[in-house]
């Protein structure tokens, strides 16, 4: 918890100062039409998808709208295979294997960070290709790694605590590194234009790409099959999440050519907005990668260890009078046995869905339940 701290402010500390008014501004005060530029760029947007504030910007930002009925099935964008934002790690020249490199020290799990990579050199390149797409990237990430000590302790879940000081810690290490690697690199080939990086940048871009990438095919492959690649989709990746969503992303092989369409799953209405399913997650992964919790997230679960010996202190800290978990009566150890809880082949887990700050107490809750039924 002190490290966390530590390695908390120090993120904070270092971060570039910044004129943000809020989470969602954007990285020039004025970034160029994306729906304009998409279709400059050969892409397909519907004529009644428009990129708007949404109702609750303080919370979701930007979003896309429907300002007409769109019927169920209608084709909303696509974009042809060069606008997608990816990591090629076959590139060759200076620059570019420097960027190899560097993304070759990024543990698999980091995943986000390789990719950042890329979206920090396209950032520094003058006259980069998505510069159009990258101007439109909000200014800030409101994801744990950015958030105040007061902010951390107050998450009080340990599993939590423990990977946002495993990404802070990775962050404050990996600036070590790319400033040792960029040290010797000759001015051509810098990666970031001769920018230096530091703890913030590279967590700025790790959460640019842990709350908009979508892992989707990449290239085909000697063996013909195709790889799960991240990749960065403008204006796609403007659409917010619902578990209900009305939109889904579809792949399509057109001349070899991989074309990346959004389809209407269900009838839009005029006003609604576009929602995408980012993936059946647990609120600690939405608050680690994307900033946000769902409230009544059905997936978010916890596994335990069905004890006596926990039971009985969970049921005391709930206010439980005299549990007796640890030595269950005959009657009470039979229901036990058929609903596999002891005995040899017994389930050793229980998952229980509950919405995560209620976890623990909503549990000790459910004890006396478990006990009488
Ligand atoms: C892929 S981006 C969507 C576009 C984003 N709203 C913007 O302004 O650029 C994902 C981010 O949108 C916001 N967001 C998306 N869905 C949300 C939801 N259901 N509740 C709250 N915030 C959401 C979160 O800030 C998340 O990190």
């Amino acid at each position: 918890m002190a490290v966390s701290k530590i390695v908390l402010s120090s993120l904070i500390h270092i971060r570039p100062i910044t004129c943000a008014a809020s989470y969602h501004t954007r990285l020039v005060p004025h970034p160029p039409d994306l729906v304009k530029w998409v279709k400059k760029e050969g892409g397909f947007v519907h004529q009644a998808v428009k990129l708007f504030p949404q109702e609750d910007n303080e919370t979701y930002g930007l979003g896309l709208v429907a300002s007409q009925d769109i019927p169920k099935g209608s084709l909303l964008i696509a974009l042809p295979d060069h606008i997608p934002l990816k990591f090629e790690s076959d590139a060759g020249d200076g620059a570019d294997s420097v960027l190899v490199d560097l993304a070759s020290q990024v543990p698999e799990e980091l995943w986000a960070m390789k990719l950042g990579l890329k979206l920090l050199q396209e950032r520094a390149r003058l006259g980069s290709f998505w510069w159009p797409y990258i101007s439109n990237l909000p200014e800030t990430y409101s994801v744990p790694i950015f958030f105040q000590g007061e902010d951390i302790k107050n998450l009080q879940y340990a599993p939590l605590l423990y990977q946002v000081n495993k990404r802070c810690r990775f962050l404050l290490d990996f600036d070590q590194e790319v400033r040792h690697a960029l040290a010797s690199v000759k001015p051509n080939d810098h990666p970031f234009g001769g920018q230096e990086l530091n703890a913030s940048s590279l967590g700025w871009a790790m959460s640019a790409v842990s709350s908009r990438a979508f892992r989707l095919h990449g290239k085909k492959l000697a063996a013909g099959t195709r790889n799960e690649v991240p990749m960065m989709l403008p204006l796609i990746d403007m659409c917010n999440h619902s578990f209900n969503p009305n939109a889904q992303i579809i792949q399509e092989e057109d001349d070899s050519q991989l074309l990346i369409k959004v389809v209407a799953e269900t009838e839009i209405k005029q006003n609604d907005s576009l929602l995408l399913n980012y993936g059946c997650l647990s609120n600690d992964l939405f608050l680690l990668d994307y900033g946000f919790v769902m409230p009544s997230n059905p997936y978010d679960t916890i596994e335990l260890k069905y004890e006596g010996a926990l039971m009985d202190a969970a049921s005391m800290a709930a206010g439980v009078s005299s549990p007796n978990f640890s030595s269950p009566a005959a009657w009470q150890q039979q229901i036990l046995s058929q609903l596999n809880l002891v005995g040899e082949t017994a389930i050793v887990k229980l998952k229980l869905l509950l919405e995560s700050q209620m976890k623990l107490l909503f549990f000790a809750r459910l004890l006396p339940y478990v006990q009488l039924h």
